[in-house]
């Protein structure tokens, strides 16, 4: 009897301490999660929410602060008081374009937003924002023609930093820069194949976040280089996730005739069915931690594929556009956020916002074609 009570006794004080010791894994998660670091809002009013609690915690400096752009921004929408816009109305809009996705989200075209607004509403996050672009090789020619019309046009009054990735750093033009605004040279090894150099920027800029641009921005733009700014690309293009209508595909090309990868044994495969639009790979853009992750997803899925001894049609654009099936984009642009000189603007686009160059990919490219 004595022993059989002393058996029960023994078993209860295990289960107790196994409560114990779970309540206080439970409880340690909670505290350090609400104990969140108010330093890094740029005001007490600025109500930037702070997600991915293991990462702030990581994050934080000696004082137990976030060290700036640790975390990420999370959008508030607070309004300077006393802006001054047009009234906004329920009634008229844009009607020639359908200004919301089937997941309602924004589609965003000139005249769904108000430039003054939006740009007022996210100047008071103060965000830094990242653009990574790659100029390998011969590419170098484009980076004057980018930077320069990206300071009259691209997020103007915000913090940017171009991270320009490059085997030719004598190359880089000093371009005058706006207020906050920057150029951070980056060096990568030249390549033989353009595909290399295409699918190669998934690597670098996965390693450039790591290393460096984690500290430093709390909004990530991908981006060609042969691209020049022709009219505002203002806050309206900044979302967790912001994906662009290719300019080729958007109006009528029913999602079977989409470019995607077809084939099953790549990673990037979309089956007839599937799909809801045909996005580019030349702008996109999101939270830094997104960004980074769909960065690194593109990255790990070329790997893949390259052990399997396939790449996907159109690189690293295929495996964005089967990433972005399953993980819907908050907003959606229109192809306004990325033309081509090559192609007559249709009189849906009111504004080109930025432009891909015409040129001549046989002299441009390492190993010449299309
Ligand atoms: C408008 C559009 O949809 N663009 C996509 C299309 O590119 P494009 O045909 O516009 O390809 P591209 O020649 O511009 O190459 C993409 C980018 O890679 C860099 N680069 C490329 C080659 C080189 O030798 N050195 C160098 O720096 C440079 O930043 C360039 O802008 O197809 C590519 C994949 O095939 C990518 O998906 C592009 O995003
Ligand atoms: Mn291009």
């Amino acid at each position: 009897m004595q022993r059989n009570i002393t058996k029960s006794h023994i078993l209860i004080a295990v289960g107790f301490i196994t409560v114990l010791v779970l309540a206080y894994g439970y409880f340690r998660e909670s505290f350090s999660s609400i104990n969140f670091c108010k330093p890094c809002v740029s005001s007490e009013k600025d109500l930037f929410e702070l997600e991915n609690k293991s990462d702030e915690i990581n994050n934080k400096d000696k004082d137990g602060q976030c060290e700036k752009g640790s975390t990420k921004v999370y959008e508030s929408w607070i309004m300077e008081s006393g802006l001054k816009y047009a009234q906004p109305s329920t009634l008229t809009g844009r009607t020639d374009v359908n200004a919301v996705t089937n997941w309602n989200a924004p589609l965003v075209w000139e005249g769904t937003f108000d430039p003054v607004l939006i740009d007022g509403i996210y100047k008071k996050m103060d965000p830094r924002i990242a653009v990574v672009v790659f100029a390998v090789g011969k590419y170098t020619r484009f980076l004057q023609k980018f930077i320069e019309t990206g300071e009259k046009y691209f997020l103007v009054g915000f913090s940017v930093t171009y991270y320009v990735h490059t085997d030719r750093e004598n190359e880089v033009p000093k371009v005058p820069l706006g207020k906050n605004r920057k150029v951070t040279v980056v060096s990568v090894p030249s390549a033989n194949r353009w595909q290399d150099v295409v699918l190669g920027r998934m690597k670098w800029a996965t390693i450039t976040i790591e290393k460096q641009i984690r500290k430093e921005a709390d909004y990530l733009f991908m981006m060609d280089i042969d691209s020049v700014f022709h009219n505002r690309f203002g806050a309206e293009s900044l979302s967790r996730l912001s994906a662009v209508l290719h300019r080729g595909y958007y109006k009528t090309t029913p999602r079977d005739a989409f470019p995607y990868e077809r084939r099953p044994q790549s990673k990037a495969y979309i089956p007839a069915g599937e799909g809801d639009y045909y996005y580019t790979a030349a702008v996109w853009a999101g939270y830094l931690e997104e960004m980074y992750k769909l960065v690194k997803y593109c990255y790990e899925m070329s790997e893949e594929d390259a052990k399997n001894k396939i790449e996907a049609v159109w690189q690293e654009e295929s495996h964005l556009n089967r990433y972005l099936l399953t993980n819907k984009p908050a907003k959606v642009l229109s192809p306004e956020y990325l033309w081509s000189d090559y192609d007559k603007v249709s009189p849906d686009i009111k504004v080109v916002r930025i432009s891909q160059l015409v040129k001549n990919y046989a002299e441009v490219r390492p190993n010449g074609g299309n």
